[in-house]
């Protein structure tokens, strides 16, 4: 790993992340938590909270976000269950564009190495063939269903607050990533860590933006290893380990959002390290929604700092880079 990673992208993100693969430096800095109780009263000194922990410190947490702890929890349940099914039935569910099934296909333009994990990513309209079957998982399609409309929500409001700040009107995002739409294209994804030897030379996920406008992540107390560098601090290689609390939602800025905010709101440089001598070394799960704007919509800033692009072309060009070409 850490072996000088060198590619030409047609993207400016992509020839940063391929900059980020070496191990860096240990920064604290803050982690802001946004108390989203009473969201809807609340709501302009909610956006100015989210406005200040995004431009300071780049990436921030939600407490009281309105998900119960029950559903994340049963979330986490559902997808311990998926990866715990025999490699062949899961095989079956093979990832395409964004949906599906892999193992190990991930290598990252940082580190040119795959990421030590599996996962299953549901986007609603491209799913024939890559639910498992009730009798395999009873109830699994539906309850994840309903999750993944759960997060929509939450991840709406925050990016509310976004366009409320950026003087976009309050639901621009909301129709921009319209579940309704056949291009919808924004992702809930299950991922499971494989437990790790001790010593072992690899990241788990290595160092990444995100590509779509904002990320929620959730984590399991105990499963540790997430780090995150600030977009706009991306130069000082100075890595914040996150905690994991099952209480917080953590939040990413992604490409989308800075390309779409003329760079006001930078994306977070982020990775999975491997579990240091002492430390659980078992399996990590965790759950991300990625908010991604639906396909038909064009990614453009008021500015026009980046040229016009769909979201659907930004997103193949995302995805293949990581997936060996495919998408
Ligand atoms: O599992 C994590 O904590 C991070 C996952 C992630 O960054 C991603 O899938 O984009
Ligand atoms: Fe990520």
């Amino acid at each position: 790993m850490n072996q000088p990673f060198t590619a030409t992208y047609l993207l400016d993100e992509l020839n940063k992340e391929a900059t980020m693969g070496a191990p860096g430096l240990e920064a604290q800095r803050e982690v802001r938590v946004i108390d989203m109780q009473n969201f809807v009263q609340r709501k302009t000194e909610i956006a100015d909270a989210i406005w200040a922990a995004a431009t300071d410190i780049g990436f921030f947490q939600l407490k009281n976000h309105g998900i119960p702890l029950q559903d994340i929890q049963a979330a986490f349940e559902r997808a311990e269950q998926f990866f715990a099914l025999p490699q062949e039935i899961k095989a079956r569910y093979p990832l395409n564009r964004n949906a599906g099934w892999e193992s190990k296909a991930q290598i990252r333009p940082s580190t040119g190495t795959p990421d030590q994990k599996e996962s299953w990513q549901l986007t609603r309209p491209r799913m024939a063939g890559l639910w498992p079957e009730e009798e395999i998982l009873p109830g699994f399609k539906q309850e994840t269903l309903a999750f993944e409309h759960q997060c929509w929500a939450l991840g709406m409001q925050v990016l509310s607050c976004f366009a409320l700040k950026l003087g976009f009107s309050e639901d621009f995002f909301t129709t921009a990533h319209d579940p309704a739409s056949p291009g919808y294209q924004s992702t809930l994804r299950m991922l499971h860590y494989y437990p790790v030897p001790l010593n072992t030379q690899s990241w788990r996920a290595g160092a990444h933006t995100d590509f779509d406008c904002l990320t929620l992540l959730f984590q399991r107390a105990g499963q540790g290893g997430l780090q995150v560098c600030p977009g706009k601090e991306h130069q000082s290689q100075a890595w914040t380990p996150i905690e994991p609390h099952d209480d917080v939602i953590t939040c990413n800025i992604g490409d989308m959002l800075m390309r779409w905010s003329d760079d006001l709101l930078p994306s977070n440089f982020h990775r999975v390290r491997n579990p240091r001598p002492g430390e659980y070394n078992g399996p990590r799960y965790s759950l991300a929604f990625f908010c991604q704007a639906n396909e038909d919509v064009v990614i453009q800033g008021p500015q026009g700092k980046y040229p016009p692009v769909s979201a659907k072309d930004y997103l193949a060009q995302r995805v293949s880079a990581n997936f060996s070409g495919k998408y």
